[in-house]
């Protein structure tokens, strides 16, 4: 059996005898369909990524083939359309490829000819069909998550990387934008050519940049806030990417980062307009991880497994309250707070309650006043954690003067160092 067997021809058609007559051929041929005489039902039947094709008349009376065409291509832009017609109409043939018909066919159709077309378009179909599955399996396994904003960033991501097209990816730090820029690159047709990663307080002059640019040919580079560039290279790198785009010769993929939406930089002066419109063919939205609590517990455990199996330490258990605590956390540092929480949790530590200390509290039945050091150098600790050691965050976070809190950390013998590496 070959490949384009396992997929269906969907046949439209008005006249029952015509049906009849490719249904005969299509079987002798081995291949399977489906026949509609009215183009309504052929529509409610066929789901996005459907396993087939179709091959339809022009002239029916419930729906046109161009409105049929229309319809489908709304709904699955990929779906291979034949279209036939009895009359050899230039201008229509010509708008139904427009129109997104990967063929227009007059009759009397030569059969040789239909079905070589026809093995053509199912081929190209199943191949298509297999690389988007192969596409959603690798999304699945490295984009966690099961928020509807997940799921629609995976769907995007699996439409942008058969394209190679720039692309603006922006959102608060720790929410996967280089995870998706990677992975952006790593599904698209430029896989085994090099990913570059540049940030745009790294490039100070225009050699920088073109240095840069012209030897990273074929690579796909990821420029981590490009407002930070000056005026001036920020022209050049328009000038560049529009050159690329008049020549149709496309050495560079570019995927830039913003922390904020671009439009944001634009109105504060710091990114230029003409680069902009450049660089933002398409682009994705990261939403904090407070705003997608759904993906909380996937990541935790995703991230617990990973790391245990990194251990090799048995997987523990998670109960339902953590998990609640998990869920109503603010996680300022987004999917690397969480990251960290869970790789802490693999080694014993549980961060975000006082669960650890306390057990260790119950074992020694400590007085109040001991009670109450340990609970607030926990809680010290926490915000330590939470800003990588950062006092000055810490403390606004605690809302506790930066002095109060640096005393507070010589009282409980704590050293901010210690938090720069977690
Ligand atoms: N949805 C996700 N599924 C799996 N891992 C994720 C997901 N989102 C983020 N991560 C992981 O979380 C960590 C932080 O993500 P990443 O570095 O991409 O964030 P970022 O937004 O680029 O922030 P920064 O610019 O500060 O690095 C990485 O280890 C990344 O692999």
């Amino acid at each position: 059996m070959t490949t384009s067997n396992c997929l269906e021809i969907l046949l439209v058609d008005d006249d029952q005898d015509v049906l009849d007559a490719y249904h005969h051929l299509f079987s002798l041929a081995g291949y399977r369909t489906r026949i509609f005489t009215n183009p309504l039902s052929a529509l409610d039947f066929i789901p996005i990524d459907w396993p087939g094709i179709v091959v339809t008349d022009m002239y029916m009376p419930q729906l046109s083939g161009m409105e049929l065409l229309t319809q489908l291509k709304e709904r699955d832009p990929r779906l291979p359309v034949i279209m036939i017609s009895g009359h050899g109409d230039i201008p229509m043939a010509l708008k139904a490829v427009k129109h997104g018909a990967c063929d227009f066919l007059e009759k009397p159709i030569k059969p040789a000819e239909l079905l070589a077309l026809i093995t053509k378009q199912l081929n190209s179909r199943h191949q298509y069909l297999q690389q988007k599955s192969s596409l959603n399996k690798t999304l699945t396994r490295e984009l966690i998550g099961k928020s509807a904003q997940v799921n629609n960033i995976r769907q995007v991501l699996s439409e942008m990387a058969l394209l190679d097209s720039n692309v603006c990816i922006y959102g608060e730090s720790g929410t996967g934008r280089h995870n998706v820029a990677s992975l952006l690159h790593s599904l698209s047709a430029r896989a085994t050519l090099p990913l570059i990663q540049l940030n745009g307080n790294q490039i100070k002059t225009i050699s920088d940049i073109e240095n840069l640019f012209t030897q990273a040919s074929q690579a796909s580079i990821i420029l981590s806030f490009p407002e930070l560039l000056s005026h001036e290279i920020q022209h050049w790198l328009a000038e560049f990417l529009l050159n690329q785009e008049r020549t149709q010769s496309k050495p560079i993929r570019l995927i830039t980062i913003f922390s904020d939406s671009p439009e944001i930089y634009i109105g504060e002066q710091s990114l230029l307009p003409e680069l902009y419109y450049i660089i933002n063919q398409s682009n994705i939205e990261l939403p904090p991880l407070r705003k997608r609590p759904d993906d909380i517990a996937q990541l935790f455990h995703y991230f617990l497994k990973r790391s245990c199996n990194k251990l090799a330490k048995p997987l523990p258990s998670v109960d339902k309250s953590y998990l609640s605590t998990l869920r109503k956390h603010s996680w300022d540092g987004n999917v690397r707070e969480l990251r960290n929480v869970a790789e802490l949790f693999a080694i014993g530590i549980v961060k975000l309650t006082g669960q650890n200390r306390t057990q260790s509290m119950d074992q020694t039945h400590s007085p109040l006043d001991n009670l109450v050091n340990d609970y607030e150098k926990q809680i010290i600790e926490d915000a330590l954690y939470l800003f990588s050691g950062r006092v000055a965050d810490a403390a606004n976070y605690l809302q506790i003067p930066r002095k109060k809190l640096y005393l507070r950390l010589k009282k409980h013998g704590v050293d901010k160092k210690d938090y720069k590496t977690l």
